[in-house]
């Protein structure tokens, strides 16, 4: 992460405090409505775009419809129309909509909160090159519960350095186009980290086959997917005689949205830089 470098808020002139104006990317999707609706319910944030892919279904419908409601705000495919009014970008799309997103975000001076998952080690690497020129916040789980379990898994790899075999199971819903989750590879990255290790040398995703003995040093992944299971992740530290198991699930994508705004919230302060969530919650 880079360093912080703060500067004032622009719009201190009125006496009222100004509202956050925010465009949503992906508005169309389950993230997108969770995102317009707690948008639209936080007294701080006003919609000030919406966007999705050229060629969706929901293009020209008002950003708000599905809540039944007149936002103003249509939903547009052209990303210079739907960034131009806002402060703030949160993008839960995919990683090639990311991408052509901020490159425009960049262009006009449009902070960014990232939420989409499943991007490579280079666009990772252009996201940090951006983020020299704008405020860019990404973190692949927002909500609070998930990143306090990193805290958690932390501690939990250091103290079962030896010992203890480590392997991380994530569930999610049926639609789900990436796999292992972001949140799971987050996991694994704290976990080697942890324990000294490259979670490039040590992940294993799957098994099958004759697969020999369990290698210790390695980091095992699993994957289901299945109906509408909106994200559950659990970590096993097995070893001879006990085992213990970090689990988090969500039952509502409500927190992921709760942690986007506070994430709009803490870069209204910020000038550029890369940050994530530990940086918005306190939790460095
Ligand atoms: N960080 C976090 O806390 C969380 C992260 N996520 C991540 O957010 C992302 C979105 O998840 P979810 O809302 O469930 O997915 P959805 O498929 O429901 O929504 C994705 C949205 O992005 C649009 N889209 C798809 N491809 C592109 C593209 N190339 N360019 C621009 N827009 C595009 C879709 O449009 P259309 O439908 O027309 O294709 C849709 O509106 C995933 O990567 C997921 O892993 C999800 C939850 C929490
Ligand atoms: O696609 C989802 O739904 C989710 N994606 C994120 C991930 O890949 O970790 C976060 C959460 O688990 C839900």
């Amino acid at each position: 992460m880079t360093e912080p470098t703060t500067t004032p808020t622009s719009d201190s002139s009125s006496s009222a405090p100004a509202l956050r104006r925010v465009a949503i990317a992906g508005a169309s999707g389950r993230m997108g409505h969770m995102l317009i609706e707690a948008v639209r319910n936080a007294p701080d944030c006003r919609l000030a775009g919406a966007l999705d892919i050229a060629g969706s279904a929901a293009l020209g419908a008002d950003a708000a419809a599905f809540l039944g409601f007149t936002s103003g705000v249509p939903i547009v495919a052209d990303l210079r129309t739907g960034l131009q009014d806002a402060q703030v970008m949160i993008d839960f799309t995919r990683p090639e909509g990311t991408m052509a997103h901020l490159a425009v975000c960049r262009e006009l001076g449009v902070q960014a909160v990232i939420g989409t998952t499943g991007f490579s080690d280079a666009q990772k690497a252009e996201i940090a090159e951006i983020a020299k020129d704008i405020a860019i916040m990404m973190a692949p789980n927002m909500s609070v519960g998930v990143n306090v379990t990193l805290k958690l898994l932390d501690m939990a790899a250091r103290a079962m350095a030896t010992g203890y075999d480590i392997e991380i199971v994530e569930a999610h819903h049926r639609f789900k186009v990436d796999a292992p989750s972001g949140t799971a590879l987050k996991m694994g990255e704290v976990i080697a980290d942890a324990l000294g290790r490259d979670l490039k040398d040590c992940a294993v995703y799957g098994r099958e086959g004759i697969t020999g003995e369990r290698d210790p040093s390695t980091i095992g992944f699993a994957t289901i997917r299945g109906g509408d299971i909106v994200g559950d992740h659990t970590v096993l530290f097995a070893g001879i005689g006990e085992r213990i198991e970090i689990s988090h699930k969500s039952s509502s994508r409500v927190t992921y949205a709760q942690g986007a705004l506070r994430a709009v919230r803490f870069l209204s302060g910020q000038r550029s830089g890369l940050f994530d969530m530990f940086d918005v919650l306190g939790l460095r």
